[in-house]
């Protein structure tokens, strides 16, 4: 093994050993416990043939034979060689090598099971890490990926890893004692198997290649069929389902031919090998018997140990490579969470928030990269107050709620929660006291109640709550037509409910929460007028009891509020309250005029 191989290794090994901690050693004990049994069992033949020899009498051997100490030693205890004790001598060993093997064997699937919950709650508490600026810029598809099938391929990478440690170790036990039977032959064992590994490295080097890059084309192709998922009525209604199922079908050849590459190399693997060790067992029994005098037995017990090194040598091969063969997914996945491990944020330290009662922004300028989005924005909340941001498409109205809820970070200025800094404040306890309604409702696949409780206990003091939202958010005869009322499930992205019901349950969803600020990001967009009036009469009736900020197209949505910003370009245009700010900007007045005010109408400004 080269130095690099080497630290390799232990760079897995300490990958494995950060999950698993003394469990490994365990695991190795056990398999060490197995090939030791095994070996002691073994070398019991060596008295039984002699035994045999010389007629029920043991004579021990003439000649070199390292063995013999572990003779004697029964005899210090007492235990009489004679035919009968040592054929139990042997069934003992074998009945306890028995006993370690099923030890052995339920371990690993511990060891493995712990491996991968381990892992996989580590992946989960990192992803809950991720800030937002960056899981824009990722793409879902990796995540996505790494999520699923990768870190089950790095699972099957601990296994082939495990396997392969553990048989080496066996190797190890069968080398020993060949070495303690016979010298000579535990030399050839070692040359035999640097030979083998010489030849099998170039096959090594090239697995762990293709895996690698099998690795990144299942990224992109759980980035693409995400994506057709996602986009799936637009596909579908324009016909473009089939051109883009063949950019799929495209990537699915690619991995299956890395797959089969593999499977090739693993075919050579596995068909020479015996042939190989057949090769270097016949070179041996030839160098034993032509130059070296060795006693019958010691040749015999040396072959066997030999032997069964040497099986375990193939076994180990075999692990190791498929390890190699699921390296790719190892190395992707360390990568993966030390991109995450960079980019995530403790959401849950700083100072706790109780509630919401004031956000102000000082000088807050940012952008995604050195182009400024917002610049120098000056604003403050007061709380029960409702500002609303109004501006044309692009101007930077989303990206500053964005900023407010702490979803991204300033590049410049800060943001005050209730008077404090907010990269001081815990930023978990202040989202939780922020409602989002947004363009595009967010619905689970799941029931009304669950979508509406967050997975609330259904008790009748939660179903009571349940009602009264559904109630305020216009949902009282949507839900008397459901069959199976609060149970009723709402299909994958809500396909089973219409576009102003998503946004109903929403609301409902926000309502339930209890929040302190509600931001409405063009909240009434896919409500008819009739809902659209009940909507805006439950934030008037609210209006001084909640904090919203509103992004609203619609104009009409915004006459009452406190303060209007207008934003263009990134910048506060101008302020002020829906008359004033009539008197004070141009823009703001030809949007007034351009929506025909004073009739709810449903024109957006763009
Ligand atoms: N993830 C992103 N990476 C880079 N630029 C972005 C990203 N998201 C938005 N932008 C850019 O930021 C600018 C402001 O976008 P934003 O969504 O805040 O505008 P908006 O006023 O809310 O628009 P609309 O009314 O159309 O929703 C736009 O020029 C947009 O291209």
């Amino acid at each position: 093994m080269k130095f690099s191989k080497l630290t390799g290794f232990l760079d897995d090994f300490r990958f494995f050993f950060f999950y698993l901690k003394s469990k490994i050693f365990i695991a190795l004990l056990l398999s060490f416990s197995v090939g030791l049994l095994d070996g002691l069992g073994l070398a019991m033949f060596l008295p039984l043939l002699q035994l045999v020899e010389s007629g029920g009498q043991y004579q021990p051997a003439e000649g070199e034979n390292n063995l013999d100490f572990y003779v004697t030693m029964f005899e210090f205890l007492g235990i009489s060689l004679n035919l009968t004790n040592v054929l139990l001598m042997i069934l003992f060993f074998f009945s306890l090598k028995g006993a370690f093997r099923f030890l052995e064997s339920y371990y690993t699937v511990v060891l493995n099971m712990t491996f991968t919950e381990n892992v996989r709650i580590e992946a989960i508490e990192y992803i809950s890490t991720i800030n937002y600026k960056y899981f824009n810029q990722i793409d879902a598809g990796k995540i996505q990926n790494t999520l699923s099938s990768e870190i089950d391929r790095v699972r099957l990478a601990f296994q082939s890893y495990a396997s392969a440690s553990q048989t080496l170790l066996t190797v190890m036990v069968y080398a020993g004692l060949a070495f303690l039977t016979n010298p000579q032959f535990a030399l050839l064992v070692v040359i035999g198997g640097l030979f083998s590994n010489l030849v099998y490295n170039s096959l090594y080097k090239r697995t762990k290649e293709i895996s690698k890059g099998i690795t990144s084309i299942n990224h992109s192709f759980h980035s693409v069929m995400m994506q057709q998922i996602h986009n799936f009525k637009y596909l579908r209604a324009t016909g473009k389902v089939a051109p883009y199922s063949k950019k799929l079908k495209y990537i699915v050849h690619e991995v299956s031919d890395g797959f089969k590459k593999i499977g090739f190399l693993n075919s050579i693997l596995t068909a020479t090998r015996e042939p190989l060790s057949i090769a270097v067992v016949v070179v041996v029994i030839l160098v034993q018997t032509t130059y070296f005098l060795a006693d019958l037995g010691s040749i015999i017990l040396s072959l066997l140990f030999f032997y069964r090194s040497l099986n375990q040598l193939i076994i180990f091969q075999n692990h190791w490579n498929t390890f190699y063969g699921y390296s790719g997914s190892l190395i992707g996945y360390k990568e993966f969470i030390a991109e995450i491990k960079a980019n995530g944020i403790d959401y849950n330290k700083g100072k706790d928030v109780q509630s919401i009662d004031t956000v102000e922004l000082k000088n807050a300028s940012f952008g995604y990269d050195q182009t400024l989005l917002l610049n120098d924005i000056n604003l403050k909340i007061e709380k029960n107050s409702t500002i609303a941001l109004v501006g044309q498409s692009g101007s930077g109205k989303t990206t500053l709620t964005n900023i407010i809820t702490g979803l991204l970070p300033l590049q410049k200025g800060s943001i005050l929660v209730n008077g404090h800094p907010l990269n001081e404040t815990n930023i978990q306890q202040f989202q939780s006291h922020i409602g989002y309604i947004t363009q595009e409702p967010v619905i689970f696949n799941d029931t009304l109640f669950n979508n509406i409780t967050f997975w609330d206990e259904k008790n009748s003091e939660n179903l009571n709550n349940f009602m009264n939202c559904i109630k305020k958010a216009s949902l009282g005869d949507f839900f008397d037509s459901l069959e199976l009322s609060e149970d009723a499930p709402l299909g994958n992205n809500g396909v089973m409910v219409s576009g102003g019901q998503k946004q109903r349950i929403a609301i409902a969803r926000e309502l339930y929460k209890k929040v302190d600020l509600m931001i409405l990001d063009e909240a009434t967009s896919a409500l008819d007028s009739a809902t659209e009036r009940d909507i805006q009469s439950y934030f008037e009736e609210n209006k001084g009891n909640l904090t919203f900020v509103i992004i609203a197209h619609r104009l009409s949505t915004i006459k009452n509020a406190d303060k209007i910003y207008l934003l263009k370009k990134g910048r506060i245009e101008a302020s002020g309250s829906f008359s004033e700010l009539q008197q004070l900007s141009e823009e703001f007045r030809k949007m007034v005029e351009l929506q025909d005010f004073g009739k709810v109408d449903t024109e957006e400004v763009r």
